[in-house]
């Protein structure tokens, strides 16, 4: 058995306007964990993002996540050692926490000697609480995600090769629980069939037809509903939608996700206060290998 797994995990970026809890986008910002079985107790390192506020015992997130997917896989660890090198930021919605999870399910399948499969999925999509995120971090490329009878379950596809996403990030942080509270309990059902043709859309946008990303990204299910809480982002969506650019926000924001024509913003829309990414859509999802 492996005494030791390192795991490479993509962020992502969730809903890509249109998709609200149900597509997702893996992006090639990559935290990476090493996990080393060791005779007792419980250590935890963290550098990078979040390294100041995030817990090292066992309410660390890819603890419990590792834990809860030792007990499915029947793996038990004498002791552990995590050393986390963060590189996605934290809610800022780009997926953080699903990757987190994704990260710790993964280490207690490689270390058991496990292929990923769908009690992986259904595990870090529980633990997120949506399967978005979690199926992008998990398989890369493009994800519809659902969720059935309490069954999280997600398909793959293939993006298109002229995706250039630009990752417009904040230095704001804003909880996903806290925005997901401002979502009302009913849609008016016209805005429910605009979301129905706009999402199915999406998907042909996302894969065969880039041209029309701009109409298909377009939102009526979350965004304004969630715009109190970072108006500025929505200033920019607005600003970069009116300039010809498809944007929508990054999972639960306050990140806009871009996706230019050719990988350029155009010049006269004011970013003032946002870190510009250049980003790439990571194809392969989670990887993991033995530490030597
Ligand atoms: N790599 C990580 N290690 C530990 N905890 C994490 C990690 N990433 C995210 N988290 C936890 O998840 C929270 C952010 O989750 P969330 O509000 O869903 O935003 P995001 O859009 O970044 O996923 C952080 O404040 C932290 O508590
Ligand atoms: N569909 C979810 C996506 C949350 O993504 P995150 O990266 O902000 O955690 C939602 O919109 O709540």
């Amino acid at each position: 058995m492996t005494t030791g797994v390192r795991v490479a995990v993509p962020g992502s970026s969730a809903n890509l306007g249109s998709g609200f809890d149900a597509l997702g986008m893996a992006l090639d910002i990559r935290d990476e964990v090493d996990v080393r079985v060791v005779d007792r107790g419980l250590v935890v390192r963290v550098s990078g993002e979040g390294g100041e506020n995030v817990p090292t015992d066992e309410t660390h997130l890819v603890v419990r996540a590792f834990r809860a997917a030792c007990a499915v896989v029947g793996f038990a660890p004498s002791g552990v050692e995590f050393d986390c090198r963060n590189a996605i930021p934290h809610s800022r919605g780009l997926g953080s926490s699903a990757a987190a999870i994704v990260a710790g399910v993964a280490a207690a399948y490689g270390l058991a000697g496990r292929e990923l499969d769908t009690a992986a999925l259904q595990l870090a999509s529980e633990f997120e609480g949506h399967a978005d995120n979690a199926a992008a971090s998990m398989f890369g490329g493009v994800v519809i995600a659902w969720s059935e009878g309490g069954d999280y379950r997600a398909v793959r596809l293939d993006p298109h090769d002229d995706l250039r996403p630009v990752v417009l990030v904040p230095s704001e942080e804003s909880s996903t629980k806290t925005t997901r509270g401002l979502l009302p309990a009913v849609v008016p059902h016209a805005d429910a069939a605009f979301a129905a043709g706009r999402s199915a859309l999406a998907v042909h946008a996302l894969t065969r037809d880039p041209s029309l990303l701009l109409t298909a990204l377009d939102d009526r299910l979350h965004q304004s509903y969630r715009e109190p809480a970072w108006p500025a982002t929505m200033r920019v969506v607005h600003d970069l939608r009116a300039a010809g650019v498809a944007a929508a926000v990054s999972g639960a924001g306050p990140t806009v996700l871009a996706l230019p024509k050719d990988g350029e913003l155009p010049v006269g829309v004011d970013v003032t206060g946002f870190d510009v990414r250049r980003s790439a859509v990571d194809l392969g999802g989670v990887r993991v290998r033995p530490l030597g």
